[in-house]
Order: C-alpha cells, then structure tokens, then sequence
C-alpha cells in the first residue's frame, strides 16, 4: 500500500532518501564500464549475454532487412499514431531552433556565435522490462532538428536477441539505421569508448533504469551527457476537489515503468489521500504490470498531507519532480509557485501520458532532484556554440590599454605583450 505520511517533519526523510544514490549499482556500472574498457567487443558481448541473455554470436548491429520485416509485424494503428506523435513532436522542436548571428551594429568590433549540431550522438532506447518506440522519436527528432547528421542507437534485445518491431519501425520513420542490439551500463560504455564496430560517439542521451543512468553519469567527460533521465517519478499536487480516480490512475501510470519509479502525491486533504489509497489497489490488480508497479506502489510511493499550501510549494520545489500534476482548482494560477520541475501538466484533462506520446514536448526528462538545474531533452541538447571575435585595429587601440591593465593584474605578461606587439606594428 501506498504510504501516507502526515507528519510535515518526517517530509525530508522522503525527500532524501528518494535523492540520494544507490552504492551498490554504482559499483557494479564502474566494473561493466572497466570491462568494456579493457576488453573492448569481446567484454561487451560477454556482458550482453549475462544481462540480456543474448548469445553472443548474435551481431550487435540490426540488419536492414530487419528493420523491413519489422513493417510486416506492425498494424496501422500503431503507425498513424506513430505519425501523429512525430509530427507532433517536430512542431513542438522546431520552435527551438538557433541560428549562427553576428552582431551588426556599425562600429565596434563584430561579435557573434557559431551554432554547430554535435557530429556524432549515442542515443539509449529503454527496452529491459517495456518496449518504447515514443523514446525513439524523443531522441532522434530534436537531434535531427538540430542538424545532427550521425545518430547511433542502442537497446536491449528480448531474449532471443530481436530488438521489437515497433521500436526498429520507429527508428526507421527517423532516418535511423545504425543500430546496436545491446542494452544497459555496457551499451553506454560502448558508445563512450567504442568497440570494434561500435565507433565512439560525442554525446550520449536517452532515458533508462538506474544501471544505464549511472553509467551515464560515469562516462561523462569522455563523452558529453543530455542529464540524469532515470526511473520515472511523478508529483500529483491536489487538493480536495481533485478526482480520487484519475489521480491514483496517474500514479500508477508512472508506477509501472520500474520497480525503483516514485509515485508521490501532496494533498491538503486527508480525505482525498485516503480515497486515492484506496483507489490505487482497486486499479493496480487490473494492470498487466501490477508486479512492477506493486513495488514501486509499496517501496517509494508516498502521500503527503499537508495544510499548509505553503509548505506544499516547498515540498514541490525541494522534490523537484520529472513529472508535477496540478490537480487544483486553477492550474494555471498556480504555475508560477513552481520552480523546479521536469514537464507540468495543468488540470484533469492533462494526465501525464498525454506528455509521455502526443502532446510534443519531450518525454526525455531530468529525475531524482536533477530537474534543480536540468532541463528535457531539447534542440539545444545536440548544438554547441563557438564564440567569434573580431576586432580591427581600431578597435583594438580603443581597447588596449584596458587589457593590458587587467593582464598585469594578473601577472600575466604575455597577455600584455600580445596587444602591445599590435600597437608598435609601425
Ligand atoms: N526519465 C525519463 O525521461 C524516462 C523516460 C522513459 C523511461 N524512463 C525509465 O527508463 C527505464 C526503463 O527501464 P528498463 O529496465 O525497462 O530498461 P533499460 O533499457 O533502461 O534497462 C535494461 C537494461 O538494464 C540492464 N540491467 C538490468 N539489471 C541489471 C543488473 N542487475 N546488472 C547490470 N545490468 C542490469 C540490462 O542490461 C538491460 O539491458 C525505467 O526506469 C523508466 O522509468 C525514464
Ligand atoms: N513516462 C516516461 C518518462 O518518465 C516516458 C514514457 C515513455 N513511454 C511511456 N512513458
Ligand atoms: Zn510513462
């Protein structure tokens, strides 16, 4: 049963202990990253096999005529959806596009930035215990919006070693052929450090269980990251006009993507936590994953009541929730209490799977308190920026003596040296 805490000064130990990392299964990324390392294809076949239970004779890369056949094993409905949630999608990204711009005002130096899309991106597809063809798109499309021209997949294989049909269709509909049957810690090493035919990649984004985000977060620096996107979590802010049955539905919705997710809700209203307790084990018995979403339910679910609206916001801001829903008399009013949250969704009609496919903001979303300085997954993600300075000789006299004051400050001669060398030309 889903706990229902009451007391304001037991919030922090929730808070906390829901923040802070898990030692063992760091420990056990930092070996499956060192193996990769050391042992290249060879290790990263073995670790396949132990984890995915793949032999290792099957290739890493996806055959084309995989990705053909996959178009025979989908139905149509699958497909118009699919389309509906790229286009989606794109429209939302495409609003996020930048330009390279140089400055233009008609003295004074010329200043500007070159945007550049990353050349080569590792994108993680989950795929361990749920099949997410909506985290392709989620990746490929701000990537491609941004211009990235080289996209390598990676996701776990079933048993048998096929990565499912409608994840290959989704690639597909993306422009995405490069892709590796391997999943978890080992697969992001692979992308960081490459492999005999896995060429390393610049960054690496994409959602996944804590093994594939600690890994993430332990090759960064050899690679660029997008964040920390690990098991779900959703915040159901209500009051006690809320809907007991669509806020508990939306708890379980984020409940049964792992075992680790957590479902929270705050409430002023000690009579709606008790109705969406009860709520929760009349729904969870009809879900096909109730195994998974009993744990998460039992072991990170909690429900805090609190009158103080006050403290509610602070509760909110100090959780900094992937997923916050506003189930309050005028949402929109409310927003601008909030600081700190991955994607917020306004009212009753805005459950939280609507931003998970169609809506067109990114599902790819920071977790564990990380939404405190991460952002979703953007078009931003795949650029970088240069900056471009030029001065001309006038420009540079008009400076000169400013630089070479803040250079002897320094103690940093040369820097001086530089701009004099410039003065006495002739
Ligand atoms: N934050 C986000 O934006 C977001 C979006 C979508 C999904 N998700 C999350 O993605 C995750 C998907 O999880 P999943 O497990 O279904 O798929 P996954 O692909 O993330 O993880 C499966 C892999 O984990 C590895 N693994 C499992 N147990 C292991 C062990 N004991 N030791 C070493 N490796 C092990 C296996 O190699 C397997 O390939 C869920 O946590 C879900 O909540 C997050
Ligand atoms: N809710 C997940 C992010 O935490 C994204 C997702 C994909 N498919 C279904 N849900
Ligand atoms: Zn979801």
């Amino acid at each position: 049963m889903i706990k229902i805490v009451t007391n304001s000064s037991d919030f922090n130990k929730y808070i906390q202990s829901s923040q802070t990392g898990l030692v063992e299964v760091e420990r056990a990324v930092r070996s499956i990253i060192n193996k990769v390392r050391e042992e290249g294809e060879d290790g990263l076949l073995e670790l396949r096999q132990r984890f995915d239970g793949v032999p290792s004779a099957r290739p890493l890369r996806v055959q084309a005529e995989e990705i053909n056949q996959a178009y025979q094993m989908v139905d149509d409905s699958f497909r118009r959806a699919l389309q509906q949630a790229k286009e989606n999608i794109y429209r939302f990204h495409r609003k996020q596009e930048r330009k390279t711009w140089f400055s233009t005002e008609e003295s004074g130096p010329s200043l500007g930035q070159l945007i550049r899309p990353i050349d080569r991106v590792g994108i993680y597809v989950p795929g361990g215990t749920a099949t997410y063809p909506s985290s392709v798109l989620m990746n490929a499309i701000p990537a491609r919006v941004a211009g990235v021209k080289e996209i390598a997949m990676v996701t776990p294989p079933d048993r048998d070693g096929n990565v499912p049909a409608p994840t290959l269709v989704a690639a597909a509909e993306v422009g995405i052929t490069e892709i590796y049957r391997v999943g978890g810690a080992h697969a992001i090493a692979a992308l960081a450090y490459g492999t005999r035919s896995i060429k390393p990649v610049d960054k690496i984004t994409g959602p996944g269980n804590a093994y594939v985000t600690l890994a993430k977060k332990q090759v960064y620096g050899q690679v660029g990251i997008d964040m920390l996107a690990g098991p779900s979590e959703i915040l159901v802010v209500a009051d006690g006009n809320a809907n007991a049955r669509f806020a508990a539905a939306d708890l379980l919705s984020q409940a049964e993507h792992d075992v680790l997710a957590r479902p929270l809700m705050v409430t002023d209203s000690a009579i709606l936590a008790a109705a969406v307790r009860e709520e929760i084990e009349r729904q969870l018995k009809r879900l096909s994953r109730q195994d998974i979403a009993r744990q998460s339910i039992d072991n990170h679910g909690v429900i805090f009541v609190e009158n103080d609206w006050e403290n509610i916001w602070q509760l909110v801001n100090a959780i900094a929730p992937e997923h916050l829903e506003l189930l309050v008399v005028n949402p929109m009013k409310m927003l601008g209490r909030v600081r700190h949250a991955g994607a917020v969704f306004l009212g009753p009609y805005s459950p939280e799977p609507v931003g998970d496919y169609v809506a067109g903001p990114n599902h790819v979303l920071p977790t564990g308190g990380t939404a405190r300085f991460y952002s979703p997954l953007n078009v931003d993600t795949f650029i970088k920026k240069s900056s471009v300075i030029s001065f001309s000789k006038k420009d540079l006299v008009k400076e000169a003596e400013n630089i070479i004051s803040l250079a002897r400050v320094e103690g940093l001669d040369a820097h001086a040296r530089a701009v004099q060398a410039r003065l006495e030309e002739d």
